[in-house]
């Protein structure tokens, strides 16, 4: 394995378990992303923005209103602690005497040997896990400038009065929040026409404002020009319908995509092909290489930690199990969280995939604005969109954007799982009051759709 992270792990976890003989390859420092600078952090600190954003409110709840002010550096502090303890259970399970872990860079020699700092390993089979790092993109100015990404932006203990935010994904949104909720000034500069512009536009819309309605500034359809500097701010050039804008802060974070880390690993002396940056992967998570598979972020088609897990298990399964039918990877039930408030959570098919691959669906959506149990917790904003066959009502696809989206997701992913449909939806039943029972009200506007058809 070459890569300690979720995917890494996973594989040599379920290879071990297999009867194999395996070595563990990785440059530290140990963890993975998902612990050190990636899912964790951001949920721990994110949860003190959102107690913060109570805090405020108190006087729509009835209560005397308390003065809330945050203290970057304590928020710091419990995130680096509870990293700690995530970490320290990783570490112990690489250190596991059942693996051999090499703390070192790994470097192909030949499609069956690897360099690992003074030592060389040979190997039947070689998965490949080394994850992403934020991607460099060229906007004039923007080095010079000087700027933060999501690693650094984790350990930031004096609080910026204001921050540009370059990018409207996933990472952009969650700390865009976090930063807002605190105090921060924040504008978001997005290229794309809504917010998180790879799922559908009433997605982005939806949490676009929510974000707007907290104070935070969002601007869409930006193509960044240059960035320069002024006394005390950094200001970012843009185009805006056709007009140049600019927007000044103190800081940058640019939240611009990540890449693949395939630099160094040699991959020429492999013989694993690499199409335009990109490793190619079959379903079965083999590279061009039969022998040599890769998982995880580095492949760069499902970034999120359970799908790098599930590609980390589908690898060491058929790293071991040669003579047997290989096991592939479906995507059918691909899912994705995003932990803002509202939260965002995705499931399946969503409307642009329907259309672009000419399947048909019918689809009902339902506000949480008019739902009694979102109104008593004063969480209004969003809505529950289902996608069904129209012949059999069949679950293709849900999205929520709303509070508990996270939560309540699961519920429609294991419809699908048994490929459930929105009759069954209405037949199971939902306890009252609850936030679950909302999905019960686009389902029954999708059966009354089918009945009309
Ligand atoms: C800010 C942020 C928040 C996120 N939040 C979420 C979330 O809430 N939920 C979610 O599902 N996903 C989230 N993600 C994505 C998730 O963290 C990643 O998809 C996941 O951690 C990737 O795991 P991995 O095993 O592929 O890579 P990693 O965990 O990065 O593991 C790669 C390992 O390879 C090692 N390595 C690299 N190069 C070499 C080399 N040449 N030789 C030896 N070792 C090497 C590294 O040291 C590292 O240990 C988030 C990402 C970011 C950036
Ligand atoms: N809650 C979660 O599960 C979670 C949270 C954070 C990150 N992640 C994972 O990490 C991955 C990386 O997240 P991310 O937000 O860094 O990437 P992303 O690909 O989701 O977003 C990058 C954004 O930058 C824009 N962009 C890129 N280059 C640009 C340019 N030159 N000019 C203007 N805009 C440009 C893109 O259009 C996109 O909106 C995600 O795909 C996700 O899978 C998951």
């Amino acid at each position: 394995m070459i890569g300690g992270g979720s995917a890494g792990y996973a594989a040599a976890r379920t290879a071990r378990d297999a009867g194999a003989d395996v070595a563990i390859v990785d440059q530290g420092p140990l963890g993975g992303l998902c612990i050190l600078r990636g899912c964790m952090p951001t949920k721990t600190i994110l949860r003190s923005a959102e107690i913060m954003a109570l805090m405020k409110r108190a006087r729509e709840f009835g209560l005397n209103p308390v003065t809330a002010q945050a203290d970057l550096s304590a928020i710091v502090d419990r995130k680096n602690r509870l990293v700690q303890e995530f970490a320290d259970y990783r570490i112990a399970a690489l250190r596991d005497p059942r693996f051999t872990l090499y703390e070192s860079r790994a470097e192909f020699l030949s499609p069956h040997e690897l360099r690992a700092g003074d030592g060389r390993i040979r190997g039947g089979a070689f998965v490949i896990a080394t994850g992403s790092s934020a991607a460099e993109v060229a906007i004039p100015g923007l080095d010079e400038a000087g700027y933060l990404t999501s690693d650094e932006m984790l350990d930031v203990r004096r609080q910026p009065a204001s921050l540009l935010v370059l990018g409207g994904g996933l990472v952009a949104v969650e700390f865009a929040q976090f930063f807002a909720r605190i105090g921060t000034k924040v504008t978001m500069l997005q290229r794309g026409t809504t917010l998180l512009s790879d799922m559908d536009g009433d997605i982005g819309h939806a949490l676009a404002a929510a974000f707007r309605d907290e104070g935070i500034e969002v601007m869409t359809g930006v193509s960044f020009q240059r960035v320069s500097s002024g006394s005390s701010e950094k200001i970012v050039h843009f185009i805006q319908g056709g007009a140049v804008h600019t927007r000044s802060a103190e800081v940058i974070f640019q939240a611009l995509g990540r890449r693949p880390n395939l630099n160094g690993l040699n991959l020429k002396a492999a013989g694993v092909c690499v199409v335009d940056g990109r490793l190619v992967v079959g379903g079965d998570m083999r590279t061009s290489q039969p022998h040599i598979f890769a998982v995880g972020d580095v492949n760069d088609l499902t970034p999120i930690v359970h799908l790098a897990i599930e590609q980390g298990e589908t690898a060491g399964f058929n790293a071991t199990h040669p003579n047997e039918p290989a096991r592939v990877i479906d995507h059918r039930l691909d899912a994705e969280v995003v932990f803002t408030e509202p939260q965002v959570a995705v499931a399946g098919m969503s409307e642009r995939q329907c259309r672009e691959k000419a399947i048909p669906y019918l689809t009902a959506s339902y506000p949480f604005a008019d739902h009694g149990k979102a109104m008593c917790l004063g969480a209004v904003h969003g809505f529950v969109k289902l996608l069904c066959r129209p012949d059999d009502g069949a679950l293709l696809g849900a999205q929520i954007v709303g509070p508990e989206a996270g939560e309540l997701i699961h519920e429609l992913i294991a419809v699908m799982y048994f490929h459930g449909t929105a009759q069954d939806l209405l037949r199971i039943p939902h306890y009252h009051p609850t936030l679950a029972e909302i999905v019960t009200y686009p389902a029954e506007s999708i059966v009354e759709q089918m009945g009309r058809a």
